[in-house]
């Protein structure tokens, strides 16, 4: 399967005109790179305008379940599109949102682990599940949104179930890019598995973003990586047989002692 990373800029407090950009970053990424899936940021409808959300979130992920959902069904594309800010019932969440190239509704996620450098306790509701395994044509997939990467806990358990590749979609600031990219490394390694990263690139409120788009094979090897400054598009593959020959190689899923880990 082919992957498209959407390192983009993001408008701040405007849904309307990031639509349209993501309508054109999508248009023009299927006509240039023909991938099977595109990856997109994380909060890309609004950023971190946190003060604004309670007039310009989502409701129940509506509008951009449905923006996405005829997006990816009209050009033939499975959408990983992503966060947005998303009120529900007893607050606003960090919701990650998964359509397949049908148009179907595959996989949705709320935010777990809020970060506080950037006042999200202050303004969003953690999500109350844990992510959990989901299907793309046959390939396992994890999704985490930003900050969770820093949370080993969160992304073993998606490891144990069979995956063989992280998705983290990201707004992470340029101040710690080094946690950025090294964290990435670290859970590729541990875990054996890909891990692919969409992050933000821009300012926003003071706040410089890294860009820095990640694709790291299950051996740590850094495959792909975006500048720091430019919007861009990084397209890759993944060999799905190299999950496997580093699982057999260093075979920790049969060493584990979980009776030593509670
Ligand atoms: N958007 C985020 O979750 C940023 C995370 C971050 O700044 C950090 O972990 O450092």
């Amino acid at each position: 399967m082919k992957f498209s990373l959407c390192q983009m800029d993001i408008v701040p407090g405007d849904p309307e005109a990031n639509r349209k950009r993501v309508q054109e970053w999508i248009e023009s990424t299927v006509q240039n790179e023909n991938p099977d899936t595109i990856v997109l940021p994380e909060m890309w409808t609004t950023a971190y305008t946190l003060p604004q959300l309670e007039e310009i979130a989502d409701h129940d992920g509506e509008p951009s379940r449905s923006f996405l959902q005829q997006l990816a069904q009209q050009h033939d594309v499975n959408l990983i599109a992503g966060s947005v800010a998303n009120k529900k019932e007893d607050g606003i969440y960090n919701t990650a949102i998964v359509i397949d190239r049908k148009g179907n509704a595959v996989y949705e996620y709320d935010k777990a682990h809020l970060v506080p450098m950037l006042d999200e306790p202050q303004y969003l509701q953690g999500g109350k599940k844990r992510p959990e395994v989901f299907e793309l044509e046959g390939l396992k997939i994890g999704l985490i949104i930003c900050y969770d990467l820093r949370f080993p806990e969160i992304i073993r358990p998606l490891a144990l179930d069979e995956a063989q590749a992280l998705f983290i979609v990201a707004e992470w600031p340029e101040a710690r890019a080094n946690h950025w990219e090294n964290l990435q490394i670290a859970r590729a390694i541990e875990n054996q598995m890909y891990v692919l990263s969409a992050n933000r690139i821009g300012n926003y409120n003071g706040v410089e973003f890294s860009g820095r788009s990640m694709v790291v094979n299950p051996w740590g090897d850094v495959l792909e990586k975006g500048s720091q400054h430019k919007e861009e598009v990084i397209t890759t593959t993944l060999d799905l047989e190299k999950v496997k020959q580093v699982r057999k190689d260093v075979p920790i899923f049969e060493s584990r002692v979980p009776h030593l880990y509670d």
